[in-house]
């Protein structure tokens, strides 16, 4: 079975995206297109992505604006039928609300804090104290507000999990193999770690994409989520 990760394939060009989305389907649940792609090639990029593969595709647009702009924007990208969407949390209640009527084949999902961002760069706009802290304030605003699934830090899924039970959907960017470069990512971990918290779905980019061979990247951590499993069986 393919392993609950999404590929970030954060690509410069079209025809790169396709052959990482290739190399990655078979051992994959889902590609992801982020700004970078959907900026340059709009809607067509999905049905590229989605190609003859079995793989989910997620869109990670980050939709924050005011709750009409956001409904017009989420339904007319449910069209294109991505299994996941998302918006930021921090939009507001009306705003969450807004996409989530708008799209109601799609699964929403709230971005609590950009995993890019440590206690000092959260202190800047105004986040203080544990980042969990406003992780899980900004997650049980976005559940009420009817988002079923949630984007945090794989630090943060045990007490968002705790805070929102078993049916939202947990997705965590910011996975680093050990001894991985962390890049412009803050608050990681490892995906044995994410997985052992309780993540749904692993988001990982350039660990896989930038391997000198992005398929065995992929298939190397699906397995060691594999091994992970069976050791917590
Ligand atoms: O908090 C967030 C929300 C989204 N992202 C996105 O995930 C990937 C991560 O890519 P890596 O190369 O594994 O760092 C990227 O597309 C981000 O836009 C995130 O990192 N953090």
């Amino acid at each position: 079975m393919a392993a609950p990760i999404a590929v970030a394939i954060d690509a410069p060009d079209i025809e790169t995206a396709a052959r990482w989305a290739s190399e990655v389907a078979p051992h994959v649940s889902t590609v992801k297109v982020g700004l970078e792609l959907y900026l340059r090639y709009g809607p067509e990029v999905v049905g590229t992505l989605r190609g003859g593969n079995k793989t989910s595709v997620f869109l990670d647009l980050k939709l924050h604006d005011i709750p009409a702009t956001v409904a017009g924007a989420a339904r007319n990208l449910a069209r294109l039928k991505p299994s996941i969407l998302t918006v930021h949390a921090a939009g507001g209640r009306e705003m969450i609300s807004a996409a989530v009527e708008a799209a109601p084949q799609t699964t929403i999902a709230a971005v609590t804090l950009l995993t890019s961002l440590d206690d000092a760069a959260l202190a800047d706009v105004g986040i203080t104290g544990p980042s969990a802290d406003a992780a899980r304030r900004l997650a049980v605003l976005a559940v009420e507000s009817g988002a079923r699934a949630l984007v945090c830090s794989p630090n943060e899924v045990a007490s968002l999990r705790a805070e929102v039970g078993p049916e939202v959907t947990l997705i965590t960017p910011g996975v680093r193999p050990a001894g991985a470069d962390h890049g412009d990512q803050a608050r990681v971990a490892t995906p044995e770690a994410a997985y052992e918290a309780g993540a749904d779905l692993l988001v990982i980019g350039r660990p896989i994409t930038r391997a000198a061979d992005p398929g065995a990247a992929a298939a190397s951590i699906a397995a060691a989520l594999r091994r992970a499993e069976a050791a917590s069986a």
